[in-house]
């Protein structure tokens, strides 16, 4: 509902990795307000969570938000593309610490934290969906990481 380009309703969120950082751009529409002119604060829950489990990618370790701070710092406009970008700040065990950013230009418009837990790709086979091949193996070597 975010990324994923094949929901025609995603937010339309971008990102990629560089090194061990997630990177990305989003512009927001009037779909996605709240007050008239503003992004509304759950769209932007809803970027960061993504963005910050895309970190997960570099990291190569299956997991999923067990808790999320967003400390919204400035109004999101819509129609101006905003800058994200996340990493993972600590590893402890099975909790893995990420932190990222929404960006107009200069301006942190929010900020998140959120604790992941790293999960076995068995975790997402409860639903009785396939999951996506490339996941087949993921984060197999993780626990020999630092
Ligand atoms: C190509 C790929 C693309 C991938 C790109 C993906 C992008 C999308 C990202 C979207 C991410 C999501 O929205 S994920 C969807 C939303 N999240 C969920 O559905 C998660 C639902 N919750 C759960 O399934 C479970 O509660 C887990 C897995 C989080 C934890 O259960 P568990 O495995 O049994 O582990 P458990 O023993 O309870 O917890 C392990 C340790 O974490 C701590 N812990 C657990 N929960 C919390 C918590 N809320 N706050 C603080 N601490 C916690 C425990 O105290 C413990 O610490 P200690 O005692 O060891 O010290």
């Amino acid at each position: 509902m975010v990324c994923g380009t094949a929901n025609s309703a995603n937010l339309g969120v971008t990102v990629h990795v560089e090194d061990d950082r997630v990177l990305g751009t989003v512009l927001l529409d009037t779909r996605h307000a709240g007050a008239p002119g503003f992004a509304h604060g759950g769209a932007l829950a809803a970027i960061m969570d993504d963005l910050l489990g895309q970190v997960l990618i570099p990291l190569d370790r299956p997991g999923v938000t067990a808790t999320m701070t967003v400390d919204f710092h400035a109004p999101a406009l819509l129609g101006r593309t905003m800058d994200l970008e996340a990493w993972c700040e600590r590893v402890d065990g099975r909790k893995l610490h990420m932190r990222g950013e929404i960006r107009d230009g200069e301006t942190v418009v929010a900020s998140g934290s959120a604790l992941f837990i790293h999960v076995d790709v068995s975790h997402w086979e409860t639903s009785g969906h396939a999951l996506p091949p490339h996941w087949a193996g993921w984060g197999a070597t993780a626990d020999s990481k630092p």
